[in-house]
């Protein structure tokens, strides 16, 4: 069959191309239907992601966030109709030591290969997970994100000290506001304290226990771990705060994608005896526990819902270039595209 694939050619271009693809490759396909745009797409489409990347990675669809129906499943998994999120990394082999998003064989859609901006996406049927019949598309469409979090969290577990009272979070955004559910949904008994910048923003942050301004933290104030969810040159300071606030053997994770190296205050991480614990992506295993979390905390959807900045309907080309457009204009929530091409 041919299937049509809408890719980013250069900075604020898409073009269709036409692929040729067989439906006897024992690929299950998906319907895409609703996705989202991340940070890192908005790189490629505005061509800040540093001229050597472009070049090497670009023609290729964007997004990696999306939810999307099963048209075909050879391998009988799904019922045809099922709704899946899909999952965008791509492994070509196992390692019992390092986990599927860290092995620099595998491959990552929107990042070097194709995204989901495409009529039909062909995976390999164990990159999707079923999705509850009756869940808000247009909330799941970001599940990749929240699994970002996930995944984060589960290492946390596996490599932190286990006094977890009070909890910081650096960055409001889409990645704290997520992170900042999460930790209160699996550590019900920990504080959890947003730092952000703005008011606005801030002010979604119901369910947390603290809202602190960054510039108006009490200099005696200290969490025992720190997620930093900023990124850019905000990683920078986020990281320098954090290594002020922070008690002694606590951990840092890293989230934040930051295009240029940034400065870290080695000094203070020694003498406090700090971990750095950077994570990059997610893997099969964290859409799942996402799934099974959704399931779990049934409130969770709804307050997920809030972080929807704008829906857009994308029927053609220029609906996609309007709602990439808009989204770099928006300062809160997550762009959702119900794609309709
Ligand atoms: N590790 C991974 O696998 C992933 C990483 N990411 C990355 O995470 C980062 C955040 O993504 P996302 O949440 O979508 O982006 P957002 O722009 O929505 O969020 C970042 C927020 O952090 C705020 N901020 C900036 N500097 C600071 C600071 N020093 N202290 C506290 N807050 C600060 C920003 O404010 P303002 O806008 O006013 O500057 C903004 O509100 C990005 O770099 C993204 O690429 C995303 C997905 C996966
Ligand atoms: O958003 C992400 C995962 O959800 C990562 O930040 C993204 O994959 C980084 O990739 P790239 O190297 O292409 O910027
Ligand atoms: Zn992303």
């Amino acid at each position: 069959m041919i299937n049509q694939v809408y890719r980013l050619v250069s900075p604020r271009q898409f073009e269709v191309t036409y692929k040729d693809e067989s439906i006897v490759d024992n690929y299950l396909i998906v319907r895409p239907t609703h996705l989202s745009i991340c940070a890192a797409d908005q790189r490629y489409y505005t061509g800040t992601r540093g001229k050597e990347a472009m070049r090497k990675k670009l023609p290729m669809a964007l997004t990696h966030e999306g939810v999307g129906e099963v048209v075909f499943d050879p391998s009988n998994r799904f019922k045809i109709g099922s709704k899946v999120v899909m999952v965008p990394n791509t492994p070509v082999e196992n390692d019992p030591y390092i986990s599927e998003n860290y092995l620099r064989s595998s491959k990552f859609r929107s990042s070097g290969y194709d995204g989901f901006m495409q009529d039909y996406v062909f995976l390999n049927p164990d990159r999707a997970v079923q999705l509850p019949d009756d869940i808000n598309m247009d909330v799941v469409a970001f599940t990749e994100l929240m699994t970002i979090t996930v995944h984060a969290l589960r290492r946390f577990k596996q490599k932190a000290h286990p006094r977890v009272d009070i909890f910081g979070v650096w960055g409001d955004g889409n990645l704290g506001f997520i992170t900042c559910l999460f930790l209160k949904k699996l550590y019900p008994n920990s504080k959890v304290i947003i730092f952000g910048k703005t008011d606005y923003k801030l002010n979604h942050f119901s369910f947390v226990d603290e809202t602190l301004k960054i510039d108006d933290i009490p200099h005696d104030l200290t969490v025992d771990h720190a997620i930093e969810c900023a990124g850019g040159k905000g990683s920078q300071y986020a990281v320098e705060q954090i290594i002020d606030h922070i008690n002694p053997e606590g951990t840092i994770s890293l989230l934040g994608v930051s295009e240029y190296p940034i400065e870290v205050n080695t000094r203070m991480v020694l003498e406090k005896g700090l971990t750095l614990l950077g994570s990059s992506r997610s893997g099969v295993v964290d859409f799942e526990r996402t799934v099974e979390i959704f399931k779990e905390h049934q409130d969770i959807i709804d307050y997920l819902s809030t972080l929807i900045g704008e829906v857009f309907e994308v029927r053609k080309i220029k609906d996609a270039i309007n709602a990439f457009e808009n989204d770099l204009s928006n300062s809160w929530g997550k762009t959702v595209m119900r794609w309709k091409i």
